[in-house]
């Protein structure tokens, strides 16, 4: 973007929190101030647009005039030879005037769009830049249509409003000059009706702008329920939720029926009163003009081209009032966006990023607490721990312990309130955040796709990649051969959403992305939830691929890779509870132990997860997970003999078990102290 965008300086740390209803009313002047800047390089092009008006405004006057000498001279009088003068010069006046008026119309849409174009880029760059919160707080089709409807709303009142004030102050000014001109006493007369036309535009012009706001917040939300049904169409078709989500839209439809039909009321009353006021203006000048001609001082000449004066006065008259109205419409576009506007990204580029170069990969987190922006409770307090280059640590812990958390500050989407992160000593707030992406990749929980080819997809981890490199990073990431079974190999396209490729196909995809990036240290966040087993089993050995040689820090439930960690963090309500490594933890018997355990028990609801974890390694068949061993054999198939209820455990009366044996409930049990 250029300076234009960044000099629409943030005025208010708003909080992201806000309701379409409580919408602020912002003046029409605080909205057009915001957005002028982006007219920068545009500005002469509007006045060149004004000239053109003025210019058009001077050949129709000239028209009239030629009309008036038309009138006397060859009709009243029924002359055709005195016709053809006036008529060559009309002609040629209105020729020019038509080359002028199109060449001031192309410009001004020229402009206008190239504005449109601008704010939308913008505000899409600002956007980009939000953090990851604010897109939970805001649906997604209301974000939708302010970037759209809202952004041609703010064009009305930044451009075309100040092109068209100016052209219809110029305009008006200019034919109301004409009319004194030609007669003074008439003009004085038609002009004593003209505060009729201000008063009506004042009447309507809150009305309009409360009822456009509404229509504006109802559009929002019937996109938002259409894209949130069509996101969900599964459940609701498989629920059956077609009814429920029917009547979701009716509601929200509903109330841009109202707003709409309302605003078309409003607009429509406005149109007709002034027409009426137009009409008895138009009465009084024919009125005075017939009783001005029968005193025989004035021609009917005149008193025509004074009616024609009058015309072309009320359209710039009635745009100026209506142009109050449009504003004001505009306006409440205007602030929807402003509101998105002054949202902050929750983290900024340094002015003068250190560039070390490639890191060896040591992360260092000291003493970090975190609450995100509007939260009661603290997501992390005061946690620290060290890995070193090429460490594999697995940061584990019950659901809303805070593990995906410490993944978003690794990446800098938040910076910690207390503490700091180190990537080889250097804070990672003094990285430019293009390069601390660089060196840190996020294999996150769900798997993302761009609506590109697969090879698009896999190149996006390193742009400008060769072909090879893209094809020995699918190869590691054992994604070569289905792709390769695709229709169109790696030219074949995918979309979020299609069930073209599974889960676990789109995560290798994702591992091959990372592969290609290349980066030294790694954070991946529950790389195997949502898989099947043997989806879940297919990803470990590219997952061991992509991690060898790299600083690799690992948010899982799943602690099949637990064994090979070099450490494994234990978090609990924001807080490191326990650490050390697998078998360690096991002995030692405390939440981490509990965890391994209620993990192994959740698992018995499958028998498909009885099965060896891993084809491809020798699988010992123990009786119970051998500790020290610290091997994957240990989830060897054995009966539920090995999963039974934990030590200690007293089964009351109340059954719990299903006949066939198979527990009633998982084994959950509390983690005391923790
Ligand atoms: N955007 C947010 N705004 C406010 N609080 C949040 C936000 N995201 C997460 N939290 C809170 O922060 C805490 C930690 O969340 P986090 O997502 O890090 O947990 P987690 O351990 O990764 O959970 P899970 O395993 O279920 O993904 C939770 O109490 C959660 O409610």
């Amino acid at each position: 973007m250029g300076k234009e965008a960044e000099s629409l300086a943030y005025e208010n740390d708003d909080d992201l929190e806000y309701e379409d209803d409580d919408t602020p009313t912002i003046p029409a002047r605080t909205a057009f101030r915001r957005f002028w800047p982006l007219t920068r390089g545009l500005r002469r092009w509007l006045i060149l647009v004004w000239v053109c008006t003025v210019l058009a405004a001077l050949a129709e006057t000239e028209a009239i005039l030629l009309f008036s000498d038309l009138t006397d001279r060859a009709l009243a009088k029924g002359s055709l030879s005195a016709f053809w003068s006036p008529a060559v010069k009309w002609l040629g006046v209105a020729i020019v005037g038509a080359v002028i008026a199109y060449a001031g119309n192309s410009l001004a849409a020229w402009a206008t769009e190239r504005f449109v174009l601008r704010l939308r880029e913008h505000v899409f760059d600002h956007v980009q830049q939000l953090p990851p919160h604010f897109f939970q707080l805001h649906r997604q089709g209301d974000l939708l249509s302010r970037l759209t409807s809202d952004v041609e709303a703010i064009e009305t009142l930044v451009v075309s409003g100040v092109v068209g004030t100016a052209s219809a102050i110029f305009s008006a000014l200019f034919y109301a000059a004409a009319a004194f001109w030609l007669r003074w006493d008439l003009a004085a007369a038609t002009f004593v009706l003209a505060p009729l036309f201000w008063l009506a535009a004042r009447r309507f012009s809150g009305s309009i702008r409360d009822v456009s706001r509404e229509g504006r917040v109802a559009d929002g939300a019937i996109t938002s329920v259409v894209e949130e049904s069509l996101g969900n169409i599964v459940l609701t078709q498989a629920y059956d939720r077609r009814d429920a989500e029917r009547r979701r839209l009716h509601e929200e439809a509903s109330a841009w029926f109202r707003a709409s039909v309302r605003s078309t009321r409003l607009n429509e009353a406005y149109e007709q009163l002034v027409t009426v006021i137009e009409t008895v203006c138009v009465l009084a000048v024919i009125g005075i003009g017939a009783w001005e001609i029968s005193t025989g001082r004035m021609t009917l000449g005149q008193l025509l081209a004074f009616s024609a004066f009058l015309g072309y006065l009320y359209p710039p008259v009635r745009g100026l009032a209506q142009l109050g109205l449009t504003i004001t419409a505009a306006t409440a576009g205007a602030e929807r966006l402003i509101e998105i506007l002054d949202v902050r990204p929750s983290v900024a580029d340094p002015r003068r990023g250190a560039d070390v170069g490639r890191p060896d990969g040591t992360v260092e987190v000291t003493g970090v607490s975190f609450t995100y922006p509007g939260a009661d409770s603290t997501a992390l307090s005061d946690l620290s721990f060290t890995v070193n280059p090429g460490e594999l640590v697995i940061v584990t812990g019950p659901s809303g312990a805070g593990k995906s958390t410490v993944s978003k500050l690794l990446l800098r989407f938040y910076d910690p309130d207390a503490g700091d992160i180190r990537l080889d000593g250097v804070p990672l707030r003094d990285f430019p955040l293009a390069r601390l992406r660089e060196y840190v990749t996020l294999l996150p929980q769900e798997t993302l796709v761009l609506h590109d080819t697969v090879r698009a997809n896999i190149a996006c981890g390193r742009p400008g990649a060769s072909e090879q490199a893209i094809e020995d990073a699918a190869r590691a990431a054992d994604a070569h051969d289905f792709i390769g079974k695709l229709p169109a190999g790696y030219d074949t396209r995918i979309d979020p959403g299609t069930a073209r490729l599974s889960g676990g196909q789109l995560q290798r995809l994702a591992i091959a992305r990372a592969i290609l990036r290349d980066a030294p240290v790694l954070v991946l966040d529950e790389p195997t939830t949502g898989l099947d087993a043997i989806a879940a089993r297919r990803v470990v050995k590219p997952l061991r691929r992509l991690m060898a040689g790299r600083t690799t820090i690992m948010i899982t439930h799943d602690l099949n890779l637990a064994p090979d960690a070099d450490r494994i963090l234990v978090v609990d309500g924001g807080r490191i509870v326990e650490t050390g490594r697998h078998g360690e933890l096991l002995a030692w018997g405390g939440a981490y132990s509990r965890l391994h355990r209620s993990q192994n028990n959740a698992v018995m609801d499958t028998g498909e997860l009885r099965l060896p974890q891993f084809a491809e390694e020798p699988v010992p068949v123990p009786a119970a997970y051998d500790v020290n061993a610290g091997s994957y054999g240990a989830y060897g198939y054995d009966g539920y003999a090995g999963y039974g209820a934990p030590v200690g455990y007293e089964y009351g009366t109340v059954p719990t078990t299903f006949p066939d044996g198979r527990p009633l409930f998982r084994d959950e049990e509390p983690w005391p102290g923790i």
